[in-house]
């Protein structure tokens, strides 16, 4: 099943991985006051959103795409558009300006929630990205709010065991889940021969889990986590991780809970956000849920309308975080 669909998302999320892994090297390599410019996340997002866009209505022309990005600033703004195009020229091969406008766009429009589409974030976790820190693609394949298929491209997830370009991860329901090694060079496919089927962890006791969330405490309250691990008697320090490779680390068995409860009661999350993770997590042998126990639909629009507070766990802890987690906040 998705035999099609896997190889092209595969293909398409590693070379958008390897244009964002480029463009982060400059980064790093700048000074540091080049580190706080937007601009180079902004070119590698329209540039890794044109590539995977490409290649999916190349191969189902049909499939709407619902992204992060739309390109109103890159039609505004010629020598933006010149920058992307020139990337996404050196990452691909020539291509036509206006059909990349096109591409990026084909993001934005309305489509149907209750029928066939996907869904992509060309780099979830900017501020990892601008940090040199952890960041993901991620694309997920949804049919009748279900995901389908989901794949994370994770340039920098654990150099030491998935080498120098990190990892990309990826599940097709009832598939099981496999990780492989990005090369460079060599877009991954379905039969890469060095993927790994991943497995999460088999803890089922909270005081040896590790639990991870948000570097970022604007988009998650850290303390309310704390409250909920203390209850749970978790002993370790929280592992700190930008983006979905917090799912990657769940799916391979690196850490055990993921909490997301944002700060502010109004936030919802995007579905780009979390449908490839989710994917991978649950194909991984976990569980992923809001925080009243609920699996995530995505049948809602662009947001989880309904959802509040996100909890992807190995699949045993989960049931005894979500009393943990209904015990200290209400929901
Ligand atoms: N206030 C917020 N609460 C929760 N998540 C947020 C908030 N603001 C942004 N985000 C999203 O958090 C994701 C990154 O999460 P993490 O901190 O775990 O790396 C991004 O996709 C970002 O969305 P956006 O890309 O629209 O800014
Ligand atoms: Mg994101």
């Amino acid at each position: 099943m998705y035999r099609k669909e896997l190889d092209i998302a595969l293909s398409a999320v590693s070379r958008a991985a390897k244009l964002c892994r480029d463009v982060q090297q400059t980064l790093v390599d700048a000074e540091s006051v080049q580190k706080k410019d937007r601009s180079p996340v902004t070119i590698a997002d329209f540039g890794s959103q044109a590539i995977i866009s490409m290649a999916l209505s190349a191969a189902f022309p049909e499939d709407p795409l619902v992204g992060e990005e739309d390109a109103v600033l890159l039609r505004k703004n010629d020598v933006l558009r010149g920058k992307v195009h020139n990337l996404v020229s050196n990452a691909i091969g020539a291509v036509d300006e206006d059909a990349l406008i096109e591409a990026i766009d084909r993001g934005a429009r309305d489509t149907n929630f209750s029928g066939r589409f996907w869904t992509v974030d060309p780099i979830d976790g900017t501020k990892g990205f601008l940090r040199g820190d952890q960041y993901a693609v991620a694309l997920a394949l949804i049919e009748a709010g279900r995901v389908v298929l989901g794949v994370l491209g994770c340039p920098n997830f654990n150099p030491e065991k998935w080498g120098a370009n990190g990892a990309i991860f990826y599940a097709v329901a009832g598939g099981g889940a496999f990780a492989a090694p990005i090369e460079p060079g060599t877009p991954v496919g379905r039969n890469d021969l060095n993927a790994k089927p991943i497995r999460v962890d088999g803890t089922n006791r909270p005081e040896a889990a590790r639990f991870c969330e948000s570097v970022e405490s604007a988009h998650s309250d850290h303390e309310v986590h704390r409250r909920i691990c203390d209850r749970l008697g978790i002993l370790a320090s929280p592992c700190r991780i930008d983006s979905q490779a917090k799912y990657a680390a769940i799916a391979s068995g690196e850490a055990s809970i993921y909490l997301r409860l944002p700060r502010s009661s109004a936030y919802r999350e995007k579905i780009w956000d979390h449908a490839a993770g989710a994917a991978v997590v649950t194909e991984a042998g976990g569980r992923v849920t809001d925080f009243s126990g609920s699996p995530l639909g995505f049948t809602e629009g662009r947001t989880l309308k309904s959802h509040r507070g996100i909890l992807a766990t190995n699949g045993r802890l989960h049931d005894g975080v979500l009393s943990a987690i209904q015990s200290t906040v209400a929901i």
